[in-house]
């Protein structure tokens, strides 16, 4: 047996019940095949692929707290600090009920070689806790986020493990962990990024991961003789991903026609009015049915249905697994011509096959989305010089960031014989560093 199947097949058996762990180890090992065959002698001699797939550290701990009535309830709390091999481990915290460990196994695995993707020094870790902040109020979020950090604390640092926001942990969620850091650990430093601008956040952060995305699938159209203005575009999602991902791509010249919750979704025959949209979803917190009756060009629909809708290119910025084998053949049957995940994980393994016979041109999450992580680190930067820098340098910095990626992406594919496959080329470029950075320190 080959050694990726060796390893996939006890990452199967050692991590039971883990789906989306299961899911992520095997795209990424079935790609690495080649540089694997490679160099299977060291690596094997080194379990690398062994300890890759085995985190270095996981937190799981009780987070109780009072709601309004007074009545204590109890959630748990997660930190996979997965690989530290090139930085401090980094990555967001998913606030949802679906959170379970495997959920963020498969999070802090993807985020190790996205990170290194990004060329800045960080590690792989994520965490969350399957805590609903929706429908909570604002004191009820502020003693969750409370007691998450009264433990979390104990085991991150600036220099250690820097969190950040994710699925349902935005700007309000991250002041208040970082207050309880600041008052537990009597120190004032950037152990947390997405912060608010008052308080050490970064410029751009905000808009990071969806200008990011359109910054790297415009240079992966154009290398690919296609132009982005003029086209039609579908996009899932209407949290921070989303919203920013279609003010981007209306600002170079796309048309973006829908956006979803996780009850339903809106298509706007004149393109998503973001205004509106931002009004809704980030100010009063409400649902998209809210758009329609302040939008006369738009319909909602219950359920999923994004990528039924015609769309020259389909961005799914919502969350893992949303677009499967079904969605696939309709974005091909409707001569989709690109798809760039802003979620993670948000194609099944199926669907990604099926695009890619089909020549749909495909930029996985890890590369695509990675421009959020990538200011983040900008971030922690500005909080170690003790400065901040502008809008504008941050956001040149990001471009060239996700410019640099998909030229990354688009080598490493020519070089291993995957030409135009940008899921082997992403995870080869992500992987060669970390690889690299266990071997030389050692056997840890
Ligand atoms: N915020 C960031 O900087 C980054 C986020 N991501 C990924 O992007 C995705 C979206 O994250 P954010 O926008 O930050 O979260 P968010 O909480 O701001 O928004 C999530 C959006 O997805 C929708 N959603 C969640 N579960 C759903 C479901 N089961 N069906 C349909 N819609 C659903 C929500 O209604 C919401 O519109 C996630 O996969 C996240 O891991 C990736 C890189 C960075
Ligand atoms: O900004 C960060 O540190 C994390 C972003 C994140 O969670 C992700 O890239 O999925």
């Amino acid at each position: 047996m080959s050694y990726v199947d060796e390893v996939i097949e006890l990452v199967v058996k050692q991590n039971p019940g883990e789906p989306e762990f299961h899911q992520a180890v095997k795209e990424v090992l079935e790609s690495l095949r080649a540089v694997i065959e490679q160099n299977e002698a060291l690596y094997r001699k080194e379990a690398l692929l062994e300890r890759l797939c085995n985190p270095e550290r996981q937190l799981k701990f009780r987070v109780p707290w009072v709601d309004d009535k007074g009545n204590v309830q109890v959630n748990t709390g997660y930190r996979v600090q997965f690989n530290s091999a090139i930085g401090p481990y980094k990555g967001g915290l998913r606030l949802h009920p679906s959170v379970n460990i495997g959920i963020i196994k498969f999070l802090g695995f993807e985020q190790i070689f996205k990170n290194s993707l990004t060329g800045l020094p960080i590690g792989g870790g994520k965490g969350g806790s399957d805590f609903n902040p929706k429908g909570k109020s604002d004191r009820e979020v502020m003693a969750f986020c409370q007691s998450f950090m009264t433990e979390l604390c104990k085991f991150i640092g600036a220099d250690t493990d820097v969190p950040a926001g994710d699925i349902g942990t935005g700007a309000r969620e991250i002041g208040y962990m970082f207050g309880q850091y600041k008052r537990i650990r009597g120190v004032y430093e950037g152990v947390l990024t997405g912060k608010g601008l008052s308080y050490g956040g970064s410029l751009a952060r905000t808009e990071a991961t969806g200008y990011g995305l359109l910054y790297l699938t415009h240079e992966m159209l154009q290398c690919n003789g296609f132009d982005i203005a003029g086209k039609t575009v579908a996009v899932s999602g209407s949290g921070n991903v989303a919203i920013y991902a279609i003010q981007k791509a209306q600002e170079l010249g796309a048309k973006v026609v829908t956006a979803s919750d996780s009850t339903g979704w809106v298509y706007d025959s004149e393109g998503i009015d973001v205004s509106l949209l931002k009004e809704i979803k980030e100010v009063r917190r409400d649902r998209l049915t809210e758009y329609v009756k302040e939008r006369k060009s738009a319909q909602y629909h219950e359920g999923k249905g994004v990528w039924s809708v015609k769309c020259d290119i389909a961005l799914p910025c919502a969350t893992q697994n949303e677009l499967d084998l079904e969605d696939a053949k309709t974005l091909v049957a409707n001569s989709c011509i690109a798809v760039a995940e802003g979620a993670n994980m948000p194609t099944t393994l199926e669907a990604t096959e099926y695009l890619q016979k089909n020549k749909v041109l495909f930029a996985p999450g890890k590369a695509a989305n990675a421009g959020g992580v990538a200011t983040s680190a900008l971030e922690m930067t500005q909080n170690s010089e003790r400065l901040s820098w502008k809008f504008e340098e941050v956001d040149d910095k990001l471009k060239q960031i996700m410019i640099h990626i998909f030229h990354n992406m688009d080598d490493a594919a020519k070089e291993y014989g995957a030409e135009g496959n940008y899921v082997v080329g992403a995870n080869i470029a992500g992987f060669k560093k970390v690889a690299e950075a266990m071997i030389a320190q050692g056997i840890i």
